[in-house]
């Protein structure tokens, strides 16, 4: 098998006594679409930190393609090619959303009509190419986690991390979101996506992790995991994971 694009070796870290993420090994494989899920306060988000940079961990190691980043400010993972998008979206509110996007482009392009013919490009991928003109405080919230996701996309990730694109989207607009994610991965992006979006985990998803008080308590394909006692019992529920058990065996309604 090929070296991991990124390599946890028991990652740890706490907030005072509270141990958000305990022992996290894990290794997420060039070119996958993988998720990693659990329930609030699991310590998912944390772990997105620590992967990208955003916090250092207490103990363990980060390894980007081989090389040991752990604690590295962001802005130079981003530079290596792992970039993460934020649960909470915050535009440039002002700014429209060919400049939102731009920002990111500057990662690796320094003029700014290259950014902006960038940005353009990347609106299109994800489906904003009729609102670039727009003000992102004109966006809706499905337009704004459109464009949380351009943004990221324009600083030409190798890894993107995606925290809860679909968090606050209702059943339509998950749907659209869907093909747009796994045309990223289709593009040769590796994907790792924190969800709660159970139906996006088990259509997109090709490997799980399941976090469950800062620890990785499975893993698998989705359907090995809605089989696990351990995520029936501290996530899924048994009714949740009978339901997506159908839907991994292709007999939903
Ligand atoms: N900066 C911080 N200071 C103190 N405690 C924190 C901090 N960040 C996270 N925590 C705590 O760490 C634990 C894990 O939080 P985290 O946000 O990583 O969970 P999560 O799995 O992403 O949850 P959710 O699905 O609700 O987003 C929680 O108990 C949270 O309150």
């Amino acid at each position: 098998m090929t070296e991991p694009v990124l390599q946890l070796d028991g990652v740890s870290r706490a907030f005072g006594g509270l141990k958000a993420v305990q022992n996290v090994s894990l290794a997420v494989q060039e070119g996958s679409l993988t998720a990693l899920i659990g329930p609030n306060g699991a310590g998912k988000t944390t772990l997105f930190a620590l992967m990208s940079g955003f916090l250092k961990p207490d103990t363990g190691s980060v390894r980007l393609a081989g090389q040991d980043i752990t604690g590295r400010a962001p802005h130079r993972n981003a530079a290596l090619g792992m970039t993460r998008t934020f649960q909470i979206v915050k535009p440039f509110a002002a700014q429209t959303v060919r400049e939102n996007i731009a920002v990111g482009a500057h990662l690796h392009l320094r003029h700014r009509a290259e950014a902006l013919a960038c940005a353009e490009t990347v609106a299109r991928r994800v489906g904003l190419g009729a609102q670039l003109d727009k003000p992102a405080c004109d966006l809706t919230v499905a337009g704004c986690k459109r464009l949380e996701l351009a943004r990221a996309l324009a600083t030409r990730p190798r890894l993107l991390l995606l925290d809860e694109v679909l968090a606050g989207l209702n059943p339509q607009e998950i749907s659209g979101m869907m093909p747009v994610v796994r045309g990223i991965a289709d593009s040769g992006v590796t994907v790792l996506m924190i969800e709660h979006v159970m139906q996006a985990v088990m259509n997109l998803a090709e490997h799980v992790w399941v976090l469950a008080q800062g620890r990785l308590i499975a893993e698998g394909s989705p359907a090995q995991v809605v089989c696990d006692d351990r995520v029936i019992q501290a996530y899924l529920g048994h009714g949740t994971a009978a339901r997506l058990r159908k839907v991994a065996a292709g007999t939903a309604a």
